[in-house]
C-alpha cells in the first residue's frame, strides 16, 4: 500500500492541479455518484417485473415497470457519458498544465542537468510520465470512492434481501480485496524499472537519430544497430516482466468474478429452494452478485493505476525538486553601452578536482574586443559559458563594469549579452520565427535590417516566401556560413551590449568568410566583445589577445604588441600560418 507520506504527496498534487477546475470536478463527482444510485435501482425494477409476471400481473403495471427500467438505463447511460466527458476534460487540463510546469522547470535548470540527461529521456519524463497520471487526476480517487460506494451499496442491497446472504457476499468481497492487495506488492518496483527502461531506450534512440550524419560518416551504423538491439532487449524484457507482474491481480480478479457469480447463483437457488426467495429475488441476488464483481474489479484496476501513478508522481516530484545551481541575482541592472569585463582569479571545473579554468584573471576594457586562442580543450568555450552564467565559477569573481554576475538578475544579464555558439540551433519554422523566437512585437523592417547587417540580403532575396519561408529542423538546407550569419542576425535584433562569438570550426568558402568577417566587424562595433577563434583570420582586427593553455593564460596583451613581439606565442602562430599558406 502507498505510504501515508505518499498519500499527502498525492493529495497535494491533486489539490494543486484540480483546484482551478473545482467546479467541473464537483459536477463530475456528483454525476458519478448519481450513476451508482441508478445502477442499484435498475435490478429492483427487473425483480419487480419478474415477480409481477410470475404472479400473472396486469399488463399495464408490467409496461410501467418496463418503462421505468428503460428510463433508468437511459438515464444511467446519459449520466455516464457526461461524467466520462468531464473526467477526460479534467484529466487533460490537469496533465497539460503539469507538462507546461515541468517544461518551464526543466528550462530553468542549469546546463549540468542537460549534460546528464538525454533529450529522449526528458521527453519521456515530460510526456509519458505525465500521460500515466491522466487517470490519477481525473478518476483514481473519485472512482475508488465511487466503486467503494457501489460495493457497499450492493452489499447493503444484498443484506436487505437476506442478512446471511449479505454477510457471505461481504466476506467474499473482503477476501478478494485482501488477496489482490497482497499480490500488488511487487508491482511498484517493476513499474519503476519499466519507466526507467522507457526513458533509457527512447533517450538512446533520440541521440542516435540526431547524430545520424556523423554515424554514417564514421561507418558506425553497425555499432548503432548492435546497441539498439541490446537496449531493445533490455527494454522489452523489463516491460514484459512488469506487464506479467502487473497482470497477476487482474488474472486473479477474473477468477474471483466467476466465483462471485456462481456463489450468488448457488445462494439464490438455495434461498428459493427453502422458500425464502421468489424467482425475481433469485434474479436480483444473481444480478447484485455479478454487480459486486464490477466495483471489485474496478477497485483492483484503480489500485493498479494508483501504483503506476505513484511511480510517475515520484519521478515528477524528483524532477520538480531539482533546483538550478545558478541562483538568480536580485539587482535589476542596466549596463552602459559597452561594459568592461573583468575575470578575477577564476577557477572552474565541470567535475570536482578537475579544473578546466585555472586562476584566470584579465580585464577587458569597455568597448574592446578580445580574441581567445588556444588548442582544442584549452577551456575557451568554458570562458564564454561562465560569462553567460551557464555555470558559476568554483572560485573567483566575474564582473561586468562594477557588478558581479551573481548580483545581476539572470534575465537582465542574458539580455545584455549576445552569445553565438559553435552549433547554431535552428528549428522548424519560418525565417521570422527563427530570428525573433516568436516575439510578434518585433516589426518586419527590424528583421530585414538585421538580415542586411548580417550580410544575408542576397540570401533573403532568393527566399520564395520572404520571412515566411519555412526552415527545416536543425537548419537542414542551410550552409554552415548561412546558419552562422542567421545567428548574427538574431544578435543584431537583440542589440546586446556584450557579444560573445564562439566561432564554428567548420571551413567556410572565401566569399562567405569575407561576408562573415564584414558582419562580425559590424556586430562588434561599439560593443565589448569576445571572439573564441579557430582561425587567425577571424581575429585580424581584434584589440586584445589571450592565448590559453590547459585553462591558464599563457599570453595576454594587445594584438599589435603581441604580433610585433617575435618571442610571443601569437607571433609564432601567425608565422606558422604564413608558412602553411606558402607551402
Ligand atoms: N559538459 C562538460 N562536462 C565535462 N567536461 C567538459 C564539459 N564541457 C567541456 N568539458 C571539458 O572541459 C575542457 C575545456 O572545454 P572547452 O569546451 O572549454 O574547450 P575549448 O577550448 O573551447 O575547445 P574547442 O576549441 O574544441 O571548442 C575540455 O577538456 C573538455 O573536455
Amino acid at each position: 500500500m502507498p505510504k501515508l507520506q505518499s498519500f499527502t504527496q498525492y493529495i497535494r498534487l491533486l489539490a494543486r492541479y484540480l483546484k482551478p477546475q473545482w467546479r467541473v470536478t464537483l459536477v463530475m463527482v456528483m454525476l458519478m455518484f448519481l450513476s451508482i444510485v441508478l445502477q442499484l435501482l435498475s435490478p429492483q425494477a427487473l425483480r419487480a417485473f419478474i415477480d409481477v409476471t410470475l404472479r400473472g400481473g396486469i399488463t399495464g403495471i408490467l409496461v410501467l415497470i418496463a418503462l421505468l427500467y428503460l428510463a433508468l438505463s437511459l438515464l444511467n447511460q446519459g449520466v455516464t457519458v457526461i461524467a466520462n466527458y468531464l473526467s477526460e476534460k479534467v484529466a487533460w487540463t490537469a496533465t497539460n498544465q503539469l507538462r507546461i510546469d515541468l517544461m518551464a522547470h526543466i528550462l530553468s535548470l542549469d546546463l549540468s542537468f542537460y549534460y546528464s540527461h538525454t533529450a529522449g529521456e526528458l521527453i519521456e519524463r515530460i510526456d509519458s510520465d505525465v500521460d500515466q497520471l491522466s487517470n490519477f487526476f481525473s478518476k483514481v480517487f473519485v472512482q475508488m470512492g465511487f466503486y467503494l460506494a457501489l460495493l457497499v451499496g450492493t452489499l447493503i442491497a444484498l443484506a436487505l434481501t437476506n442478512r446471511l446472504l449479505g454477510l457471505i457476499m461481504g466476506c467474499y468481497a473482503l477476501m478478494v480485496l485482501l488477496v489482490v492487495m497482497w499480490l500488488r506488492r511487487p508491482v511498484g518496483a517493476q513499474q519503476m524499472k519499466w519507466r526507467e527502461a522507457d526513458a533509457r531506450f527512447f533517450g538512446a534512440l533520440s541521440e542516435q537519430l540526431v547524430g545520424v550524419e556523423d554515424l554514417r560518416a564514421n561507418g558506425a551504423v553497425g555499432y548503432v544497430m548492435h546497441r539498439f538491439i541490446q537496449l531493445y532487449n533490455y527494454w522489452f524484457t523489463t516491460i514484459k516482466k512488469a506487464g506479467l507482474t502487473g497482470a497477476r491481480p487482474w488474472i486473479l480478479s477474473q477468477m474471483m468474478y466467476t466465483l462471485g457469480g456462481i456463489l450468488g447463483l448457488v445462494l439464490g437457488a438455495y434461498l428459493w429452494a427453502i422458500g425464502l426467495a421468489t424467482p425475481g429475488t433469485v434474479y436480483l441476488i444473481f444480478t447484485y452478485s455479478t454487480l459486486l464483481t464490477q466495483p471489485l474489479g474496478q477497485i483492483i484496476l484503480q489500485l493498479q493505476d494508483l501504483q503506476q501513478a505513484q511511480v510517475c508522481i515520484q519521478r515528477v516530484q524528483e524532477l520538480l525538486s531539482r533546483v538550478s545551481t545558478i541562483q538568480d541575482g536580485e539587482e535589476s541592472v542596466t549596463l552602459r553601452a559597452a561594459p568592461a569585463i573583468t575575470f578575477e582569479q577564476v577557477c572552474f571545473g565541470y567535475q570536482k578536482n578537475e579544473l578546466v579554468i585555472q586562476d584566470l584573471s584579465f580585464v577587458l576594457p569597455a568597448g574592446r574586443v578580445l580574441g581567445i586562442l588556444g588548442r582544442t580543450g584549452a577551456g575557451k568555450s568554458t570562458i564564454a559559458r561562465l560569462l553567460f552564467r551557464l555555470f558559476d565559477p568554483d572560485s573567483g569573481v566575474i564582473r561586468l563594469d562594477d557588478r558581479t554576475l551573481p548580483q545581476m538578475r539572470l534575465r537582465d544579464l542574458r539580455k545584455q549579452i549576445g552569445m553565438i555558439t559553435q552549433e547554431v540551433q535552428l528549428f522548424e519554422g519560418s525565417v521570422r520565427d527563427n530570428l525573433t523566437f516568436f516575439n510578434r512585437e518585433i516589426p518586419d523592417d527590424h528583421i530585414l535590417h538585421a538580415l542586411h547587417e548580417s550580410g544575408l540580403a542576397q540570401w533573403y532575396a532568393r527566399l520564395p516566401e520572404g520571412l515566411d519561408t519555412q526552415l527545416s529542423a536543425g537548419g537542414a538546407g542551410l550552409s554552415a556560413g548561412e546558419a552562422q550569419l542567421l545567428a548574427f542576425a538574431r544578435v543584431f535584433l537583440n542589440d546586446p551590449k556584450v557579444v560573445i562569438l564562439d566561432e564554428a570550426s567548420s571551413r567556410l568558402d572565401p566569399a562567405t568568410e569575407q561576408t562573415v568577417k564584414r558582419a562580425m566587424e559590424k556586430l562588434f562595433c561599439q560593443r565589448t566583445g569576445i571572439i573564441i577563434a579557430h582561425r587567425l583570420t577571424t581575429i585580424e582586427w581584434v584589440n586584445d589577445i589571450i592565448v590559453l593553455e590547459k585553462g591558464r593564460i599563457v599570453e595576454y596583451g594587445s594584438r599589435s604588441d603581441l604580433a610585433n613581439d617575435p618571442d610571443s606565442h601569437f607571433s609564432g602562430l601567425l608565422q606558422h600560418t604564413v608558412e602553411v599558406m606558402n607551402a
